[in-house]
């Protein structure tokens, strides 16, 4: 059978402008695995309310990070497809679970190359059904309509593989070198609690408390929050961090709900009014410089920690299309390509 692999990461707009950052947020945020209620309240809160006025106000800020050859998340996701098609004679394609690039396409592409199975590689370290899991549903619908005959095998989740901890660790420990810093914030994506609750598979496990995270469970396989808690974890453990140098909070809250605590602008704030004078920040629930690294985390975090009193304030880029990274992801294609290869 021969092989082919589809990157998938998040998607961004056409251009940062209102008109094509409406179609792009609609398709993002009606998905039921983003916003997960029922379709009459999805719909009223995102065509009723946040349609009307986030798209401008998400264009504003898109347009601060544009680059000339388009989105970063994308132009990034490019040059990883690209350095990682030199490392492997399987066609490689890359596909976005939001906006044009479509899971289709991307299918499609592999297939029009003769591909009868795919390794089908969502690029995100932890896993969550906002991410992770919306692209494994919806590419498993489309194989279903459109390619019944393709075998799709996935990555799973790598927040805690030995090389990717290195990798990271690496990349952090080479962007601060000479760089003092007092604290390194570790800052991920949020979610709302809701949906680390929908996925505790023992339905008893999860309580979003202190120990639940740190407290073996097989709930840990769909925990978003212990598998950003661990990579923090694993990174202090590896680059010899001190307590209470380092510490791990959740970006990007959108709506009413509890989302997973605490909120990195808070904390950059908390910092800078008691005392930390250089504060570095690493994002790890991206694995490419986006909108929520370069806009959010970059300028605003910036803003807020300097507003405060703080000194220095530095940002460690996403692992993007490092050459470690690269090598990792390369050969994790490769180790599934042999795997599938061996008759059973
Ligand atoms: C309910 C809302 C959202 C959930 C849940 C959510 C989870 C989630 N998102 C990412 C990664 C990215 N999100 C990005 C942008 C973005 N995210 C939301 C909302 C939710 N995300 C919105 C409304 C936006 C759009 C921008 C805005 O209007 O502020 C991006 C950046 C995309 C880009 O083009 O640069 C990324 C990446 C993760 C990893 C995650 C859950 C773990
Ligand atoms: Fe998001
Ligand atoms: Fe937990």
């Amino acid at each position: 059978m021969k092989k082919g692999v589809l990157l998938v990461n998040l998607g961004s707009p056409d251009s940062p402008t209102p008109e094509d950052v409406k179609p792009y947020l609609s398709e993002f945020l009606m998905d039921e695995r983003v916003i997960d209620v029922p379709l009459w309240l999805r719909t009223f809160i995102v065509k009723g309310i946040i349609l009307n006025t986030r798209p401008k106000a998400s264009a504003e800020a898109y347009q601060k990070i544009w680059w000339e050859e388009g989105s970063p998340l994308i132009v990034i996701s490019e040059r990883l497809q690209k350095k990682i098609q030199q490392n492997t004679d399987l066609p490689v394609a890359l596909a976005m679970r939001y906006g044009s690039m479509t899971i289709q396409k991307g299918l499609q592409e592999l297939v029009d190359k003769g591909v009868e199975e795919v390794f089908l590689m969502p690029l995100y370290p932890q896993f969550a059904m906002a991410t992770t899991e919306t692209i494994l549903v919806l590419a498993e619908d489309i194989r279903k309509e459109h390619f019944p005959h393709l075998k799709i095998s996935d990555l799973k989740a790598f927040y805690n593989r030995e090389d990717y901890i290195d990798v990271l660790s690496n990349s952090i420990a080479r962007h601060l070198k000479g760089k003092p810093y007092d604290h390194l914030l570790f800052s991920y994506h949020g979610v709302p609690e809701r949906h680390i609750r929908k996925r505790d598979i023992t339905k008893s496990h999860c309580k979003i408390d202190k120990s639940c995270c740190v407290t073996p469970s097989p709930a840990h396989e769909y925990c978003y929050r212990h598998q950003c808690l661990e990579v923090t974890r694993l990174v202090a453990e590896k680059l010899n961090l001190k307590e209470g140098t380092y510490s791990s909070s959740f970006q990007s809250r959108l709506g009413i709900d509890p989302w997973l605590q605490p909120p990195t602008d808070l904390t950059i704030e908390r910092m800078g009014k008691n005392g930390v004078q250089n504060l570095a920040v690493v994002t790890p629930a991206f694995v490419s410089d986006c909108l929520e690294t370069l806009e959010e985390i970059a300028m605003e975090g910036q803003e807020i920690f300097h507003e405060v009193g703080g000194k220095e304030f530095t940002t460690v880029p996403c692992l993007n299309d490092d050459d470690e990274f690269v090598e990792i992801l390369s050969n994790w294609i490769n180790d599934w390509a042999t795997l599938q290869a061996v008759p059973v």
